[in-house]
């Protein structure tokens, strides 16, 4: 891509041949997901071609690239895709908001066109200023007229506190700020675009589900066929698609978008990400996220109060966190009753010196009592080990885990026994389902009102094929590979997770020189470990389906 040092450049949509034979292409170039083809003759946009092969009329076929802005200093906007990229000529309409008495009094209401946000926001005198976002939020034109507005609504993949939330406020916020009646709601996930019923939403039907957890959609794994998801978006005649999950919805979304510019629909794709392992890179935080933390609390002070009841009183309680550890460590600093907190990127042992049952032996001659909270993924290497290895995946193709926490309590209760110095009473508690099937808290609420926002000011706006969220405290607009290609991880030589130890005061099991040589060997830079307060990303651990 060409960078331009002085004023910023467009470097606009490249497109690059390739084997037209290929019916269906999600190539990697670069590690990024660019899939598809999509015609590259403007004169059939709008025109429904119902064609899914990846050739165009003339047969020529092409690969799509980011849109990549550069300026000054080193700054780069990876900007998102717009329905002018793939549609010529579309009308534009001002924005209804200006008439609208709630919003207009605001001063600068409207986004400035050039705003974006910086995803690294701590920088010295002479680094780059590095990659941006397109700042979200209404514009003062928009591509579609109120009445010629027909949204639809899906939920995707695990439950997650606030899914009603943002249902609601994706309905109440299409219809109070753009006077949008049509809203389709999507039944099951992916597949009820084609094998399940659909329900209209309206304010009235939505008033008062956030009231409730899971999703009044319904929700499922697994069951995507791109072809007859876009099939149904356009028999239905949707034009903007509005899709809540977590890493697999989201590169599902992807190919969705790529399907519906290869078609040349004016159809706007808009993910909003939904995940409460937090395991979703790039954002700051997903939503459900604290309102896991805080219900997670009622499990660990359950767990202590039973442990310091009894003599050696042991409370084991297991978090959800596939991959990721963040429900688990931020449960754990919030309490201040746990003793120790397991996590998937922090790998433990459990016999011989510096060991798990050594350190569970001090604490309790010390305290009497101890609490171990374990994140669902932890250990998973040592399961494998004890008990037959199993790969078994979910429908979405998600690897399926060992229970871990029944499988630590276990082998805790048998170390013990066989070691008659000391007696000790275990209790197991398991709340994972507890904590994702409630209603969302306050702020959750609060967080999922302006991502629901967010999503429709840009939809409206004409962009297409990108994830909302906030970056570094202000909502962006997110090209779909930037979130779907690494995952969220608890940085373990990071502070927080310092600051996680050391309020423990647990061993860490592992020797920190071993940790920083293997990190690099995976090329993350090595100063944003050791500076930064907050996590990075590795490359995502699942494969496609
Ligand atoms: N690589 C992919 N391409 C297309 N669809 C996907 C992909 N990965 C997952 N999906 C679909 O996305 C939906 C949700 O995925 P899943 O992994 O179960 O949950 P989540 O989105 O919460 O991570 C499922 O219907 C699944 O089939
Ligand atoms: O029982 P299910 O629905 O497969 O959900 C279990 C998984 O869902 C999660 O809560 C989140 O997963 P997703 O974000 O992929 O939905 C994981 O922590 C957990 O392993
Ligand atoms: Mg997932």
């Amino acid at each position: 891509m060409d960078t331009i040092s002085s004023s910023a450049s467009i470097s606009t949509p490249r497109f690059r041949c390739f084997d037209p034979s290929n019916s269906y292409h999600a190539t990697t170039v670069n590690h990024r997901p660019y899939f598809l083809t999509f015609s590259a003759n403007p004169t059939t946009a709008g025109i429904s071609t119902r064609d899914s092969s990846s050739k165009d009329a003339m047969g020529d076929s092409t690969v799509y690239e980011p849109k990549i802005i550069t300026g000054d200093a080193g700054y780069v906007l990876e900007d998102v895709p717009h329905l002018t990229d793939h549609i010529s000529d579309l009308p534009t309409y001002p924005n209804p908001l200006q008439d609208n008495p709630s919003y207009s009094v605001v001063k600068q209401y409207f986004v400035n066109e050039d705003d974006t946000v910086a995803q690294k926001i701590v920088v010295q005198k002479d680094s780059p200023r590095g990659t941006h976002f397109r700042r979200a939020g209404p514009r003062q034109k928009v591509y579609f007229k109120s009445d010629e507005v027909h949204a639809c609504i899906v939920t995707c993949g695990g439950l997650c506190p606030g899914l009603n939330t943002v249902i609601r406020e994706l309905v109440c916020g299409l219809h109070h700020m753009y006077g949008v009646n049509k809203v389709l709601g999507i039944e099951g996930g992916y597949r009820g675009f084609y094998a399940r019923n659909t329900v209209p939403l309206s304010p009235k039907v939505v008033n008062d589900i956030h009231k409730r957890g899971g999703t009044i959609l319904g929700t499922s794994r697994g069951g995507y066929d791109t072809s007859k998801i876009v099939d149904s978006i356009q028999d239905r005649g949707i034009n903007q698609v509005y899709i809540i999950g977590g890493d697999g919805t989201q590169r599902g979304a992807s190919v969705i978008f790529e399907e519906i510019r290869r078609r040349g629909l004016k159809v706007a794709v808009v993910g909003i990400p939904k995940t409460i392992d937090n395991d979703i890179p790039v954002i700051d935080k997903s939503f459900g996220f604290d309102t896991a933390v805080e219900e997670a609390q009622r499990a660990i002070n359950a767990a202590h109060v039973e442990a310091e009841s009894v003599e050696n009183g042991i409370g084991v309680v297991k978090l959800m966190g596939r991959y990721s550890g963040f429900i688990a460590m931020y449960a754990t600093l919030a309490s201040r009753d746990v003793d120790c907190c397991l996590i998937p990127e922090s790998p433990f042992y459990l016999e011989g010196p510096g060991g798990l049952f050594e350190f569970i032996r001090k604490r309790l001659k010390e305290h009497g009592h101890m609490v171990i909270v374990i994140a669902e993924g932890a250990g998973q290497e040592l399961l494998c080990e004890s008990i037959r290895a199993m790969d078994q995946k979910d429908a979405s193709g998600n690897k399926l885990l060992q229970d871990v926490g029944l499988w630590i309590s276990q082998k805790i209760k048998d170390h013990f026994a066989s070691q008659q110095k000391m007696n000790i009473t275990l209790k197991y508690i398991d709340p994972t389902y507890m904590i994702r099937a409630i209603p969302s808290n306050a702020s959750d609420n609060v967080y999922c009102t302006l991502l629901a926002h967010s999503a429709i000011h840009g939809a409206m706006a004409g962009y297409t094929g990108f994830t909302v969220g906030p970056v570094n405290g202000r909502h962006a607009y997110i090209p779909f590979h930037q979130v779907t290609e690494r995952q969220n991880k608890v940085v373990i030589t990071d502070r927080m997770w310092a600051r996680l130890l050391s309020s423990t005061n647990q061993p860490s099991f592992v020797d920190p020189k071993q940790v920083i040589k293997d990190i690099n060997a995976d090329e993350e830079p090595q100063s944003e470990l050791l500076d930064g307060d907050n996590c990075i990303d590795t490359p995502t651990t699942k494969e496609r389906v």
